[in-house]
């Protein structure tokens, strides 16, 4: 391992992430763990420099006091404390608030007490994850369901580099992917990075499984367990795979659940595998902020448009298209949203907005086109900001591209005669519209 270390120690902190960022920041690399990590543990890991003892909020823990193993202050490696009354050694009553005087702070105790090197960057890591990955596989074959979002092409990047065609790619087009997107996917890994890439275009199978359903979360089902099987389906067809790569990132991590906050999120993987199909799994972003991720990407070469895509439901269009899904209302929405994508870009608003896309609902309303009247969908263009989801901002979209985008979807898209903007923020509305 090239990187020196600095742990943070969970206590019942809320934050133990800004932290990670805000050391990883200073070029140091950082990892959380749980409060009751054993000193044999600590021991073990890799290039320890120094421990931040991180205290908050969630002090109890079924009964029992959150503390941490006295013998850890007597490891011979600098620690400091913040908001954690029964800390011993270098104690703060809590971190500053204030992001600069934070990283202040930081500085001071990574370089000057801890003595770490800032030596935490991508080519670093990129080396480090495939001597692990080639330690890991050795002569072994591993297989990656590949979306052709981030995280998934970074893994697919990353392991091209350490296994090259130990590794096959299996890409699903379920026909909701959004204009292009299959296409990309097979002109950047098969084409120019020379990848075992399987193409599935399972979009007719989809769609007939999807036929007259109109409930979104039977949709969602549907397209999940669908997915499933026909990646089942290639994995049965290969011969001699053992492991299966999977692009879990480290808030994945950290979000199913610390110790101290027992909030459980279902991991980002191709779960719901049947169980003879056990794979042993090989996750090389397992440490990594999404920003990270993107910059690993970078440094590996992927398009900026792989790497700074906007986040896509896994349903994709599906959830797009209200109601039963028919072909018409898909190609309405796919031929929509790529007229957005492309006016989003020309405007330079792809680099500002979070997230932007188009609905077509299953209700027609009257028009008027060449002289005559005409009974249409309409098209619903959506552009939100937000920082993490849980709320979001609509964005204030220039009134001249929103005329443009709207001139361009009423002459190209055909069965569309009318176009709408949802100024709702969340709450009360969500993101999507399913
Ligand atoms: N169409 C697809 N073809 C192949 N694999 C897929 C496809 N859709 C999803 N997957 C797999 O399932 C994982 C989780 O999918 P999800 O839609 O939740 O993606 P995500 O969290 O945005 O990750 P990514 O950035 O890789 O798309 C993906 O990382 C990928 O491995």
């Amino acid at each position: 391992m090239q990187q020196d270390m600095i742990v943070i120690l969970d206590l019942g902190s809320t934050e133990n992430t800004v932290l990670a960022r805000a050391v990883r920041d200073l070029g140091v690399y950082s990892e959380i763990y749980p409060h009751d990590i054993t000193p044999d543990e600590l021991r073990a890991l890799p290039n320890v420099r120094g421990i931040l003892l991180n205290g908050g909020p969630n002090r109890v823990v079924d009964g029992a006091p959150v503390d941490v193993d006295p013998a850890v202050y007597s490891l011979g490696i600098p620690t400091l404390s913040a908001d954690h009354p029964t800390a011993r050694g270098e104690a703060l009553p809590h971190w500053p608030e204030d992001p600069a005087a934070l990283t202040e702070l930081l500085r001071g105790f990574v370089f000057d007490t801890c003595k770490a090197q800032a030596n935490w960057n991508m080519e670093n890591f990129i080396a480090d994850q495939i001597e692990l990955v080639r330690k890991q596989v050795g002569s072994r074959k591993v297989l990656l369901a590949l979306s052709g979002g981030v995280d998934s092409s970074v893994v697919a990047a990353l392991l091209l580099r350490a296994i090259g065609d130990q590794l096959t790619c299996v890409h699903v087009n379920h026909g909701l992917l959004r204009k292009g997107e299959p296409e990309q996917v097979v002109r950047v890994f098969r084409d120019e990075l020379g990848a075992n890439l399987v193409y599935v275009d399972a979009s007719e199978r989809f769609l007939g499984k999807l036929a007259g359903v109109a409930d979104p979360e039977q949709k969602r089902k549907i397209i999940g367990a669908e997915f499933i099987r026909v990646f089942e389906e290639e994995a049965r067809k290969l011969e001699g795979i053992d492991f299966l790569a999977q692009g879990t990132i480290y808030p994945d991590i950290v979000e199913s659940g610390t110790k101290t906050a027992k909030m459980v999120k279902s991991h980002h993987n191709v779960g719901g595998l049947p169980d003879d199909l056990a794979f042993e799994l090989v996750e090389p972003l397992r440490q990594l902020f999404k920003d990270e991720v993107r910059a690993c990407g970078t440094a590996l070469g992927l398009p900026d448009a792989m790497v700074y895509r906007q986040p896509f439901p896994g349903p994709g269009l599906g959830v797009r298209c209200l109601g039963a899904i028919t072909r018409e209302r898909l190609e309405a929405v796919r031929e929509s949203d790529a007229i957005l994508r492309e006016e989003f870009h020309a405007a330079g608003l792809d680099k500002t907005v979070w997230q932007y896309f188009t609905v077509v609902p299953d209700f027609k309303s009257v028009g008027v086109k060449n002289n005559a009247r005409c009974f249409e969908y309409p098209v619903i263009l959506r552009a939100i900001n937000t920082i993490d989801a849980m709320t979001a901002d609509v964005e204030q979209v220039p009134w001249p591209v929103l005329m443009k985008i709207t001139n361009r979807i009423l002459k190209e898209v055909p069965g569309v005669n009318r176009v709408c903007y949802d100024l709702s923020p969340k709450p009360p509305a969500t993101i999507e519209w399913e």
